[in-house]
């Protein structure tokens, strides 16, 4: 639907409710990143964003600084409001008993519970209603929820570091630090928007990594209520992630997905804390589709992949990669460093894997590079 027929005053309360939502961007998981500016005659009377689930959503907050100024208001929202009882009331319904003239959308919910239903309860209402202003920024908020809301899978983000001529590593295996410590906080900021940390038991063997979120080097100041850590979730088919793995003693939860029924290695695990789940697969792989389906059905929105070559190969051959990020350092590793992606079988250009770049940037010393994959829904529907 054309943007066109909104005015220049409606482009810049959508553009406001849109940047109030992105203070939701590490907060407000597995609920969708929502922001809302209440208008009457020129001026704004009340605005609000949702910061966490179970608590008020944005136009609740924004109704709440309004009170009594929202009769007769225009609300500008990043999505359509709900209609249903969810942890909280119906905001279609806040909206009417408020007395809002109009409202104007940025986009339709397609969770299932709302789906054009919290649109249809405030024309019903005899509230003026339109959506579709600014709709592709709104979609860009929300990625992950959007993604799960319309296919059951979260959105996978696969972060790689990578010197001049596309190595990860030294043959040796080493490789701290190919990055400098800007590229280090903004991978910092990456993980702290994502409901899950995907990698591989390689990773955890080889490197140890802790894989949280902290606060010192996010850079931007601890959320109040705290950081939430995202769930580390280890693709491990012989379940051979010791029960002594750094992770597994930090804050947050830690979810080895495996395909051996070892009851002594499960139980090592879950003594030291992890969760051990079963998943089909082959004695050496874990079908990748099946983890993307459980996480899902977990309420996984968006997922960063932070892995070896294997892995990495692996879930790209897929096609259940959506988005790379690939941090390009000024450094040269040389011959017999490792790759980005391990992809055997890639042998002619018809098997290539074709990348849109949406974005590239400096990031202190070294280019953020981002680029869409074309997954293979994607692919299905073209
Ligand atoms: N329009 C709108 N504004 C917000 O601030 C929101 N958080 C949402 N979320 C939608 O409602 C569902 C969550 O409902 P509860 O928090 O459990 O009541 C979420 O799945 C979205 O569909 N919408």
């Amino acid at each position: 639907m054309s943007e066109g027929r909104f005015s220049a005053a409606d482009h810049g309360y959508m553009a406001q409710a849109l940047r109030l939502a992105a203070r939701g961007l590490y907060t407000t998981d597995p609920n969708p990143r929502v922001g809302c500016v209440l208008v009457r005659d020129g001026a704004v009377v009340g605005e609000g964003w949702h910061e966490r689930a179970g608590e008020p959503h944005a136009e609740v907050n924004a109704l709440r600084a309004a009170g009594a100024d929202a009769r007769g208001a225009t609300c500008y929202v990043t999505l359509e409001p709900c209609a249903h009882h969810g942890l909280t009331p119906p905001c279609a319904e806040a909206l009417v008993s408020a007395g809002v003239a109009r409202v104007v959308a940025a986009m339709e919910d397609p969770n299932p519970a709302v789906a054009g239903q919290g649109l249809a309860r405030l024309r019903a209402a005899g509230i003026a209603v339109e959506h579709g202003l600014l709709a592709d920024q709104a979609e860009a908020l929300n990625p992950g929820f959007l993604k799960r809301m319309r296919g059951g899978r979260p959105y996978v983000r696969c972060k790689l570091a990578m010197s001049l001529d596309g190595r990860t590593a030294m043959a040796s295996g080493e490789s701290q630090w190919i990055t400098g410590p800007e590229a280090r906080r903004d991978v910092q900021r990456l993980r702290a928007r994502s409901s899950a940390i995907l990698t591989g038991a390689g990773t955890v063997l080889a490197d140890d990594p802790s894989f949280t979120v902290r606060a010192a080097e996010l850079g931007e100041g601890e959320p109040a209520g705290g950081l939430r850590q995202p769930l580390r979730v280890v693709v491990d088919p012989h379940l051979s992630t010791p029960p002594t793995a750094r992770m597994l003693s930090l804050p947050g939860s830690t979810l080895i997905l495996t395909t051996s029924d070892d009851t002594a290695e499960a139980d090592a695990l879950l003594a030291a804390g992890a969760e051990v789940a079963r998943l089909p697969g082959t004695p050496d792989t874990v079908d990748l589709d099946a983890v993307l389906e459980l996480l899902g059905q977990r309420g996984m929105n968006e997922v960063h992949l932070e892995t070896g070559a294997t892995l990495a190969g692996a879930m790209l051959r897929a096609g259940l990669v959506d988005e790379l990020v690939v941090y390009m350092a000024p450094l040269l590793l040389g011959d017999g460093a490792r790759g980005l992606f391990h992809l055997p079988g890639l042998a002619s250009m018809a098997d290539r894997v074709e990348l849109e770049i949406v974005d590239l940037r400096a990031v202190g010393r070294d280019w953020r590079i981002s680029a869409r994959v074309a997954t293979r829904s994607a692919a299905a529907q073209s």
